[in-house]
């Protein structure tokens, strides 16, 4: 477990860039290092501002995009090419025009695939598709990704993780189906909170006010049932990267007053 570490920004659109900025060396780095990189998206606004900050940095090309596996940390189980599927939002701010191997984006399977409307046998699909993919060194059922990138959600949800439901109580299981989210669509696939805790580098990224709340419990103690993201940690770093809206209501003394 890595204690979190918290880098406050200006506003979201400079946390967006820096946060590509970190990205790109991180990929290029691990690249350099194991031949190949492995990062796991995330959805939602901030998830999505990066990939589109990503799109346009200068440095991007730094990048080898054809040694990189992208996985994802949670999807909405909606039909293949539903604009309110993560990979679709993804695919649109980023994924589309950059070179990446198709068969090293790992979408998580739509609904009325191949595993029809059945959220969990799609979750167990991703699962062994993810233990296909993790070698003797990662010591478990999933990769050891170089970083796994998390919105915090207003209520403190990480992927689709949501305070008090069964997915934030699975201890054994890589990847959940949830039924009953709060927040639309209800029906979801999620990576469960050991298979998150698997990832070298956990980024949380939170921008906007109507996150202070969740950004400050999360961050003071709280237990993983009642505030998802204060379960979300990698094994060599948590970094939570947010805007001064979002860090508005932490304690001072938590984070250095550098933020630019
Ligand atoms: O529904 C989801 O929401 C969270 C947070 O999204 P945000 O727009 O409030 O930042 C996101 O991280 C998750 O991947 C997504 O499925």
């Amino acid at each position: 477990m890595s204690a979190p570490q918290i880098v406050v920004h200006r506003d979201k659109e400079l946390m967006a860039q820096a946060a590509a900025a970190r990205l790109i060396t991180k990929i290029v780095d691990a690249q350099a290092a194991r031949g190949s990189a492995s990062v796991v998206l995330t959805g939602g606004r901030n998830g999505n501002g990066l990939l589109a900050a990503l799109a346009t940095a200068p440095a991007r090309d730094a990048v080898d995009w054809a040694r990189l596996d992208l996985w994802w940390g949670d999807e909405r189980f909606l039909p293949d090419g539903d604009p309110e599927r993560n990979v679709t939002q993804a695919r649109e701010a980023l994924l589309d025009s950059v070179p990446l191997d198709p068969a090293r984006v790992h979408a998580m399977p739509p609904a009325g695939g191949p595993y029809g409307n059945d959220v969990d046998a799609a979750a167990e699909a991703y699962a062994a598709e993810l233990a296909a993919a993790a070698r003797p060194e990662d010591h478990g059922p999933v990769p050891a990704f170089d970083v796994l990138l998390l919105g915090v959600g207003p209520d403190t949800h990480v992927a689709s993780l949501f305070p008090e439901l069964p997915a934030v109580r699975e201890t054994e299981r890589p990847v959940v189906g949830v039924r009953g989210a709060p927040k639309p669509p209800p029906n979801r696939v999620s990576l469960t909170l050991p298979a998150i805790r698997a990832a070298r580098e956990v980024w949380l990224l939170a921008a906007g006010e109507d996150k202070a709340n969740a950004v400050a419990l999360a961050l003071s103690g709280a237990g993983e049932i009642q505030a998802p993201a204060a379960g979300a940690y990698g094994r060599s770093r948590t970094l939570w990267l947010l805007d001064a809206a979002a860090a508005a209501r932490l304690p001072r003394e938590l984070y250095p007053p550098a933020t630019s």
